[in-house]
């Protein structure tokens, strides 16, 4: 019975949960939107979503001119981005999509973040066009042009500097922005000079500086040591006669995928953040992405075959690595359970139907014994889960679910082709 017992280790409120042995979403059984929409489907519980976000903002709202800006990338379905509008988040965009999928989910151009290394023209122009709160520049290039944009517009573009603290996050190294060695931002010792010389600039409203050491960290101690450069260097700056008024940092923040994963909580890393930057005197502004989305999605899918492979049964299910990349990506694991969970365990590997050997979820995992047609689900899947999702082997993308208490409704993805949508 590991589906069940293993939910019911899960702690805090549970949106996903067995009742008379089928797992729901709040109140709507998963069977039931199988049913509705087919499989497989990203389904996202409103609740859960509430609960993260909510949760989030109660740790770092108390800090000084907090804000917090949600990584549309981690879920830009426009149904959460309404509903974590409608919870006071603003966007960390990274692309001219998102940006418009920002503005489309009702989110305020002022609480709007432009992070990214390769921004074309055409996107800060946009982003000028629609006066968003804040550019966060990666190299000096990047600001000069800014600079030339905004002021042709006769506007000042409010901006930070994106540094890189040269901090080994501890995580994955596909995943890991704040080495040296990384694309993002500019090296922490070239910043001083750097900051002076983009400060003379007409077009700039220059305001502080940014950081982002990675994502799924699962220690603060990578953080703190990040801040404290990041806080020397904001006095470095005043030193320097710059006027520094805000500081971006980042997110990052890891979540549970094992039972048994340990990760800091929100309020740690609230009072960590309260900590380091005592002294700042600056408004801190926040980039959360998968602490506020990831558990707040499941994949519903379902078995297509048992089979029999050398080492462990084959369980192929009808997701695949187009609707779920993360485990063929990273080597990730995301917990699998049987939507009504028998008695009986078993030991599989778990794999979906595209041609490549790295579609697999998971290899000799002890599982829910499943059978042929069986509905089951891949645990915390809201962050990067449909986000990274892609029509590999003429796959259609696959639907997503909103519920909420009672009610679902199919959350589409308007600005894909119709064509590739379910
Ligand atoms: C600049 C930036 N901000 C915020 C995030 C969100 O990270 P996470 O989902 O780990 O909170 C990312 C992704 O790592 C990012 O690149
Ligand atoms: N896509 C990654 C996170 C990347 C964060 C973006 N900087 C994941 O699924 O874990």
């Amino acid at each position: 019975m590991t589906g069940m017992a293993q939910d019911s280790m899960a702690t805090g409120p549970r949106f996903f949960d067995y009742r008379n042995g089928t797992l729901f979403a709040e109140d709507v059984s998963l069977t039931r939107i199988a049913e509705a929409v087919g499989t497989p489907v990203h389904v996202y519980s409103a609740g859960a979503l509430r609960h993260a976000a909510d949760e989030f903002r109660a740790a770092v709202r108390h800090l000084p001119g907090a804000r917090t800006a949600f990584a549309v990338k981690a879920n830009p379905n426009t149904a959460v981005l309404r509903l974590l509008a409608e919870r006071g988040y603003g966007a960390d965009i990274v692309s001219g999509g998102e940006l418009r999928r920002a503005l489309d989910a009702g989110m305020e151009p002022a609480g709007i973040v432009f992070s990214g290394v390769g921004k074309t023209d055409r996107e800060l122009s946009d982003a000028l066009e629609a006066r968003i709160g804040q550019f966060n520049l990666e190299l000096e290039e990047e600001g000069e042009v800014l600079a030339r944009l905004a002021h042709g517009r006769g506007v000042r573009a409010p901006s930070l500097l994106r540094v890189n603290p040269d901090v080994d996050a501890g995580t994955h190294g596909k995943i890991s922005t704040g080495k040296r060695e990384n694309k993002f931002g500019v090296a922490i010792a070239e910043a001083p000079a750097m900051y002076d010389r983009l400060a003379q600039l007409d077009g700039l409203d220059l305001r502080g500086v940014a950081l982002h050491i990675g994502s799924q960290l699962s220690d603060l101690a990578p953080l703190e040591a990040a801040y404290r450069r990041i806080g020397e260097l904001v006095f470095e700056l005043r030193r320097r006669g710059h006027t520094i008024t805000r500081v971006d940092l980042g997110g990052g923040l890891g979540i549970p995928y094992h039972l048994q994963d340990r990760v800091p909580s929100p309020a740690a890393y609230g009072a960590m953040v309260a900590r380091v930057t005592r002294e700042w005197n600056v408004g801190l502004t926040f980039e959360p992405g998968r602490v506020v989305a990831g558990a707040a999605g499941i994949l519903l899918t379902r078995v297509i075959w048992v089979k029999l492979g050398a080492t462990h049964p084959f369980i192929i299910v009808d997701a695949a690595m187009n609707d779920l990349a993360r485990p063929a990506l990273y080597g990730a694991h995301h917990r699998f359970s049987a939507v009504s969970a028998g008695r009986e365990s078993m030991e599989a590997t778990i794999a979906g139907p595209v041609c490549e050997t790295g579609d697999t979820f998971g290899v000799g995992q002890a599982i829910d014994r499943v059978r042929r047609g069986d509905l089951a689900v891949f645990h915390t899947t809201g962050a990067y889960g449909a986000a990274m999702a892609s029509s590999y082997n003429c796959r259609p993308l696959s639907p997503q679910v909103l519920v909420d208490g009672a009610d679902f409704t199919v959350v589409g993805d308007r600005m894909l082709p119709a064509e590739l949508v379910a």
